[in-house]
C-alpha cells in the first residue's frame, strides 16, 4: 500500500514506474517502555493517509475497549499488532511497517523498549538509515535512551532523530525542551552519533509529526515527516572500496562462467583490474551481467553477475576487490560482540564464523571487557551472557578480509554459529580502529602519535587514560612507560604513546584530548618535570622504590587505586 496518488486513477503505469524508483529510507524507532512509539508510528502512517477505512473502525471499537489515549483515538492500538502486545500494552517482537509518501518509500522495524529484548533491537537496528530515539518529556533522558543510542551508535546508524514526545503534558515548553536536549547532547559526546536533530512532538495529537504545531510557535525546525522525506543518505554507502563477496559461481555451460553475488561496497565497471581474495590471482572484468541485460557500472547494493577475462579458480566465499585497493587479510582481529545464546560464551571454544558468504572455524579467543549498555561502563569479562555486549578478539582458523564495520557495514559484520547445533550464538561488528595496528605479534607496543587514533578508539567506547610520565630518569620513564602500555592494551584500554621528540605539541594535545573525554587515551613520556592538568601525572622520582621494577610497582599500586587498570 501506498499514499493516495492521483497518478492511480489516471495513468497507473506512471504511478508505479514514480513508486519503484523512489528512495528507501529504513529507520527504526525505539526508546522506553511507554514513550510512545507505537502512538507516533502510528500517527506517521495515519497522517501519510495509510490507514484502510476498515482498519480505522476496527481500533474505533478497539478504542473504547482497551484504548489508553482517553478521549482520543488510541493509535498503537493500529501497531501493537500481536494478542500477548495488547493485553499486556508493550511491543515485545520487532514490527516492520511500510508506508510511502510522494517524496519516499519508508520501512520502519518497531523495536521493543523492555531491557530482555536487546537482541531484537539490535537485530531491527542493523540495516537502518536512521534511528528515531523517543523521549518522553516528563522523564527525559532514561537509562533506555543511553542503551539505545549506544545500540545506534555501534551500530554505525548515521542519522540519529531524537523525538521529545507528549509535550503535550509538559504544557509544550520551550525550557523543558531545551534542557533534555541539552541533557542528550552532554551524554552523546561519548557516542559516534555523527547526525543527530531533536524535534519537539506530540505523537498523541500529531503535532510537529507531519505538520508544524500552532502550539509549539518557538520551534525553528521542521516537522518530523520533512526530516524522514529529506534526510541525505544516498552518500552514506561506501562508493570507494570494492567489495563483491561471491555467492555463487553461474556455469551454464562451457562458454560462460559468472560469478554472482551483491556488492556491498565500491563501484564496478567493465575493464577494472580486481584481485581475488584469499588466492590473490588477478585478472580484468569481462562484462556486468544482470536480468535485464549487459549494464555498464554497478554499485550497492546491487546484485549482479560478473565475468572476468581470464579463467581463474574463484569459488563461494572469495572475495573480489580492486587490484590497486586490495585490503589485508587477518586471521585475528577486535569487534563489539552481542551474545545471543541462552547458554554462556566460552572463550577458546571453536565455533563458525559467517562473514558475508565465508565460513570459517573460530571463535572468541579473548574478551577484552564487557561493556554495560546502560551507563556504558566498562568491566573486566571472562565470559558472556545472554544479551551482554562486549568487545572481543575473535581467531579465526585462516584470514578473511576484516573491514571495519562503520565503513562497510556489508563486510564488517558477521555471525558466530555453534557448529553442533547450528543455532546463531553471537553477531558482531568488527572494530578496526588501529589500535591493532600499534602492537606487534608478541604483543609488545610500537609507539604511534596518532591523537586521531585515540580519540576514535574512545569514541568506540574503550575506556583509557591520560597518564604523563616524566622524571629525571629517562630509562625508569621509558621502562614505565613501556609495562603500561603492555598492562593497559591487554585491559583493552586505548593506548597512544608519544615520545620526547613530539614534545613541542604535545602537552597542548594531551591536555585537550584529557579534557575532551574526561579519561582521554594517551599515554605520553615527558621530560623530567612535566605535568599537564587533566591527565594522571606520574612522576618517576617521587614513586617508591630503586629500582624500575619497584616504581613500576608503585606506580600500578597507584593507577589501581583510580581504577584505570
Ligand atoms: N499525552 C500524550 N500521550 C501520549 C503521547 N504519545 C503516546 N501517548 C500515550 O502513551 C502511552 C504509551 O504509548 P505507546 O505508543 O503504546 O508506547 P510505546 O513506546 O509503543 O510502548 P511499548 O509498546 O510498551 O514499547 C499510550 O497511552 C499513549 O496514548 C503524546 O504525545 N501525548
Amino acid at each position: 500500500m501506498s499514499h493516495q496518488s492521483d497518478l492511480i486513477a489516471s495513468d497507473i503505469q506512471e504511478y508505479l514506474h514514480q513508486h519503484e524508483n523512489k528512495e528507501l529510507l529504513r529507520f527504526l524507532t525505539c526508546g522506553s517502555v511507554d514513550d510512545g512509539k507505537s502512538t507516533l508510528i502510528g500517527r506517521l502512517l495515519h497522517d501519510s493517509k495509510m490507514i484502510y477505512e476498515d482498519q480505522l473502525a476496527a481500533i474505533q471499537k478497539d478504542n473504547e475497549r482497551v484504548g489508553n489515549a482517553g478521549e482520543e483515538l488510541d493509535l498503537a492500538l493500529l501497531v501493537d499488532g500481536l494478542a500477548a502486545e495488547r493485553e499486556q500494552g508493550i511491543t515485545i517482537d520487532v514490527a516492520y511497517r511500510y508506508f510511502s509518501t510522494s517524496k519516499r518509500k519508508f520501512i520502519i522495524a518497531d523495536t521493543p523498549g523492555h531491557e530482555q529484548y536487546t537482541r531484537n533491537m539490535a537485530t531491527g537496528a542493523s540495516t537502518c538509515d536512521l534511528a528515531i530515539i523517543l523521549i518522553d518529556a516528563r522523564h527525559g533522558v532514561q537509562v533506555q535512551t543511553k542503551r539505545h543510542s549506544f545500540i545506534v551508535s555501534q551500530l554505525g546508524i548515521k542519522h540519529t532523530i531524537v523525538a521529545i514526545n507528549k509535550m503535550d503534558l509538559v504544557d509544550f515548553s520551550e525550557e523543558r525542551f531545551e534542557e533534555i536536549k541539552a541533557d542528550y547532547i552532554e551524554f552523546s559526546k561519548q557516542l559516534d552519533l555523527p547526525d543527530i536533530q531533536f524535534v519537539p512532538i506530540s505523537a498523541l495529537k500529531g503535532d510537529n509529526v507531519v505538520s508544524l504545531s500552532e502550539s509549539m510557535g518557538w520551534y525553528q525546525g521542521e516537522p518530523l515527516m520533512e526530516t524522514l522525506e529529506t534526510v541525505e543518505i544516498a552518500n552514506d554507502q561506501n562508493f570507494d572500496e570494492l567489495r563483491f563477496p561471491v555467492q555463487y559461481v553461474n556455469r551454464p555451460n562451457l562458454d560462460f562462467r559468472g560469478y554472482c553475488g551483491t556488492l556491498t561496497s565500491g563501484v564496478v565497471r567493465p575493464g577494472d583490474e580486481v584481485t581475488v581474495l584469499p588466492s590473490g590471482k588477478s585478472s580484468k572484468v569481462k562484462s556486468i551481467v544482470t536480468f535485464e541485460g549487459e549494464i555498464d557500472e554497478a554499485f550497492p547494493p546491487m546484485a549482479v553477475t560478473l565475468t572476468l577475462e581470464d579463467e581463474i579458480d574463484i569459488s563461494r566465499g572469495d572475495m573480489l576487490v580492486h587490484s590497486n585497493a586490495v585490503p589485508d587479510t587477518t586471521n585475528r582481529f577486535d569487534a563489539m560482540v552481542v551474545w545471543m545464546a541462552e547458554e554462556s560464551l566460552q572463550p577458546g571454544r571453536q565455533y563458525e564464523v559467517k562473514l558475508n558468504t565465508t565460513r570459517v572455524a573460530g571463535g572468541i579467543s579473548h574478551v577484552r571487557h564487557r561493556v554495560d549498555v546502560n551507563t556504558l561502563e566498562q568491566s573486566a569479562a571472562s565470559t558472556l551472557e545472554l544479551n551482554e555486549i562486549a568487545r572481543c578478539e575473535i581467531t579465526l582458523e585462516r584470514a578473511v578480509v576484516a573491514d571495519d564495520y562503520r565503513s562497510h557495514h556489508g563486510t564488517g559484520s558477521f555471525i558466530i554459529v555453534d557448529r553442533l547445533t547450528n543455532a546463531t550464538v553471537a553477531a558482531g561488528m568488527i572494530i578496526d580502529d588501529g589500535s591493532q595496528n600499534e602492537i606487534d605479534l608478541d604483543g609488545s607496543l610500537i609507539s604511534t602519535s596518532d591523537v586521531d587514533a585515540s580519540a576514535r578508539a574512545v569514541r568506540l567506547g574503550q575506556s583509557a587514560a591520560a597518564i604523563v610520565i616524566s622524571g629525571s630518569d629517562a630509562e625508569i620513564r621509558e621502562t614505565l612507560l613501556f609495562s603500561l602500555e603492555k598492562v593497559l592494551f591487554e585491559r583493552g584500554r586505548a593506548v597512544v604513546a608519544f615520545d620526547q621528540s613530539q614534545l613541542g605539541d604535545l602537552k597542548a594535545q594531551v591536555a585537550g584530548v584529557a579534557a575532551l573525554f574526561n579519561q582521554a587515551g594517551l599515554i605520553s613520556l615527558i621530560e623530567s618535570d612535566a605535568s599537564v592538568e587533566g591527565a594522571i601525572n606520574l612522576n618517576t622520582d617521587s614513586l617508591a622504590g630503586d629500582s624500575a621494577k619497584a616504581k613500576l610497582q608503585a606506580a600500578v599500586t597507584q593507577l589501581q587505586a583510580k581504577e584505570i587498570i
